[in-house]
Order: structure tokens, then C-alpha cells, then sequence
């Protein structure tokens, strides 16, 4: 966690390019999803991104004036020199129309100005990250159509410093899961922005909840977006290749490691359980798997998302839902397999072992779930797969 508050350096072209020989992405055009509270400071952020003098070719999408989009691309070498395009969108809403109207309208800007480096959209502030996010990942009618040069990078959420916390608890006093907590639970980076405003113990307050609600996602604290590109763009959150030991240990740094009382976590051996009202995760520990119990969990994942309940047909108290899930586990023949999960799409890939010894898999698997109803029910649920 840093304040980045100073003018962010020019980056090495590479660290934001995918890398060369990159298995998935296919040479296509990483997309960033921008999410966050009215007035958290998202314009302020893309709008940076597009003035900075930082060598690449980025598109933005943003939802400005009602019913219309504006697409600007940043000139690598003149930042004033960037172009401006309008979109209509059908119903007002780009989150809606984007699928249709705004890829067709970034793949013809493409074929006029040639491939670009990103693209950032940016959403309103009410809006539910999680069904754009699905639109871009694992959509096979996007992927033979529109869509084919475009892959989803990740989700960032901006959550202002000053008014964040009263929005999330506003947000759990309501029914249902608020909107501020679904863009939190479905972002990969978490920016606390207008830190400047805010005093230390708020933010430390405010950054616990953030943590609460979504252990896996980086968290960095800004000043009007003042970060890094490469802490932003190119994470390649949905890439099917192992997270990294830190990714992975970043988890455990909320656990309290004990059973304690009064933490407000409740949790027991290898088991993390934050609950906030509406949203909370749950972290499981995953042991070697045999292969019948990777087909259970295939299973087990695959009723939880797409029926809402769990295997043995029980419901939890506040109903099931599951916004986000990611996973790194091995099994007895010794390979490697993640599972990413957004809403109720998902998959299990094996991983390469060169890609599984760069990261380094750590000795215990994980299985990370973020959404509603994760009471213990579910943890007894998923561990009854493993006694199998
Ligand atoms: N002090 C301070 N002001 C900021 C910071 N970031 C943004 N602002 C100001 O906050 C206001 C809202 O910022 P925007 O970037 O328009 O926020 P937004 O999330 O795009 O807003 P909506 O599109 O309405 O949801 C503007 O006046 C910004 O100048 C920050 O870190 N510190």
C-alpha cells in the first residue's frame, strides 16, 4: 500500500505489453474495466491516464454525456495530440450497449488507427462491474464475432477515501448485495483514492473493509490516481496461469492466524470467513487433490455458481451467490490447476510447468470465494469434498 502521490515515471514499454509468446491473450488487445463510487475520482484517473506522456496508444471509453459515449486515444509521443471519437449508445447506457455499439465501434477505430496498446472503460458509478467483465471473458460469441481482438485484463474500482465507508454501509444496511459492494467484490485492483481528504485511522478503517469484502484484489491508496500504469494495467487477472505466491500469501495477510474472539472474523484452521452483512469471502485450503476429487470440485464449483446452492441441496440462511471465485490447487499426478470464476462463469485450467515454477506454487492449494451466503455451510460443504 503506497501513496503514490508524485507524477508517475514513463514505464518500460514491455511491462504493460503483454509479454511475447503470451499463451491466451493471442496478441489481442487487453481491455480495463473502471469501476467506482459517483465522484470517487474515476474521470480524474482516465483522464490522467490519457494527458500522461507514457509512450502508449490507449483507448478510453467513457460514458459522459447521457446518451453518449466518448472514445479518446492517447498519441504515444504527444499527449495533446489525442483524438476524440463520439458513440450513441442505443439506451443510454454504455454498460448495455457495449457489446454491440462500443466493440464495433473500437474494432472500426481500430481499422482506421491501427491496434492500440489498452483499452480502459470507464462505467458509471452505479454500475455492477460483474456482468461487463462476464461480457468480455469466456464469451464465445464475442470471441468469434466483435470481440475476437479484445481480452478482458482486469477490473479496477476506485472507492473514494472520504465517503467509501459510509456508501458500503449504507449498501449493507439495504437488501440484496448494494452496488459499492459488488464493484469492490468483482475488481482485481482497489485504488483508495482522495487519500488526501481523508484522515489515517479513517483510512485505515476504510481499507479493512475493502479487504473484508475482497481479500485478493491489490489495494493501493492515491491521490487524484496518481499510480503506476503497470500496478493497473497489464495485471492479466483472468489469465489461465498460476497467481503468484504473493497473490496468493496477500490472503493471508487478513487472517488473524488463531481463534480469536473478538477479531470479527470467524475462522478456524485453514479456514478464512469475513463477513460484512450482504457480501463477504471465504478461503478454503485445498490439499493435494486425488482425481476424483478435482472432478467433485469441478462439480461442486459448477452447482454452487450456476444453481445457487450447494451440492447436498442445502441453501444457506441469506441465499447464495457467488460474485468472484479464484483458486490454485495441484493434484496427486503433479500438475497444477487454477480456477477463475466471475459470476457464474468459470473454468479450471491445467497450467503449464514452466509457468507453474516462475510463480512458484505454494504448498497448500486455495480456493477463494466472494459473494453472499457464504455461511458455514458452504466451508463444511466444500471440506466434504476432501474427505472423499
Ligand atoms: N482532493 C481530491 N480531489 C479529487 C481526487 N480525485 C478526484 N478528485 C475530485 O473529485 C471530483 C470527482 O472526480 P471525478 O474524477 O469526476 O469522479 P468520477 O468517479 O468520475 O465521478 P462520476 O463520473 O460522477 O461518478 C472532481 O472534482 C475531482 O477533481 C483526489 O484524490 N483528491
Amino acid at each position: 500500500m503506497s501513496v503514490e502521490d508524485d507524477v508517475p515515471s514513463l514505464i518500460e514499454p514491455s511491462s504493460i505489453l503483454p509479454a511475447e509468446g503470451d499463451a491466451g491473450t493471442g496478441g489481442t488487445v487487453p481491455l480495463t474495466i473502471i469501476c467506482g463510487f459517483l465522484g470517487a475520482g474515476k474521470s480524474t484517473l482516465v483522464k490522467r491516464i490519457l494527458t500522461e506522456r507514457h509512450g502508449y496508444r490507449i483507448a478510453v471509453i467513457m460514458n459522459e454525456f447521457g446518451d453518449t459515449a466518448t472514445i479518446n486515444v492517447s498519441s504515444p509521443d504527444d499527449p495533446g495530440a489525442q483524438s476524440e471519437e463520439f458513440l450513441e449508445l442505443a439506451n443510454g447506457c454504455l454498460c448495455c450497449s457495449i457489446k454491440d455499439s462500443g466493440v464495433a465501434a473500437i474494432e472500426k477505430l481500430m481499422q482506421k488507427k491501427g491496434a492500440f496498446d489498452h483499452i480502459l472503460l470507464e462505467t458509471t458509478g452505479l454500475a455492477d462491474p460483474g456482468p461487463i467483465a462476464s461480457m468480455f471473458w469466456q464469451n464465445e460469441e464475442l470471441a468469434m464475432g466483435l470481440g475476437r481482438d479484445i481480452h478482458l485484463d482486469g477490473v479496477v474500482c476506485v472507492v473514494d477515501a472520504v465517503f467509501g465507508r459510509k456508501q458500503m454501509e449504507e449498501d449493507h444496511a439495504v437488501d440484496g448485495i448494494g452496488e459499492s459492494l459488488r464493484q469492490i467484490a468483482g475488481s482485481d485492483v482497489i485504488l483508495l483514492n482522495k487519500v488526501d481528504l481523508s484522515s489515517p485511522e479513517e483510512l485505515e478503517i476504510t481499507e479493512d473493509m475493502i479487504r473484508g469484502i475482497n481479500p485478493v484484489a491489490s489495494v493501493y491508496r492515491t491521490v487524484r490516481g496518481q499510480i503506476g500504469l503497470k500496478s493497473i494495467l497489464g495485471v492479466d487477472a483472468y489469465a489461465s496461469r498460476p497467481f503468484t505466491t504473493a497473490s496468493l500469501s496477500q490472503v493471508e495477510t487478513f487472517a488473524c492466524g488463531g481463534d480469536h474472539q473478538d477479531c470479527g472474523h470467524n475462522h478456524s484452521h485453514g479456514q478464512t470467513h469475513y463477513e460484512m452483512r450482504g457480501i463477504s469471502s471465504l478461503q478454503v485450503d485445498c490439499p493435494t487433490l486425488t482425481s476424483t476429487q478435482l472432478a467433485r470440485l469441478d462439480e461442486w464449483i459448477r452447482t454452487v455458481l450456476w444453481e445457487s446452492h450447494l451440492p447436498e441441496g442445502e441453501t444457506t440462511g441469506s441465499g447464495l451467490e457467488i460474485l468472484r471465485c479464484k483458486g490454485m490447487f495441484a493434484t496427486e499426478d503433479g500438475k497444477t490447476y487454477i480456477l477463475q470464476g466471475v459470476r457464474n462463469l468459470y473454468e479450471i485450467a491445467e497450467v503449464e510447468g514452466a509457468a507453474v515454477s516462475a510463480a512458484g506454487v505454494p504448498d497448500l492449494g486455495k480456493v477463494v470465494l466472494i459473494g453472499k451466503g457464504l455461511e458455514e455451510p458452504v466451508r463444511r460443504s466444500f471440506q466434504s469434498l476432501l474427505t472423499l
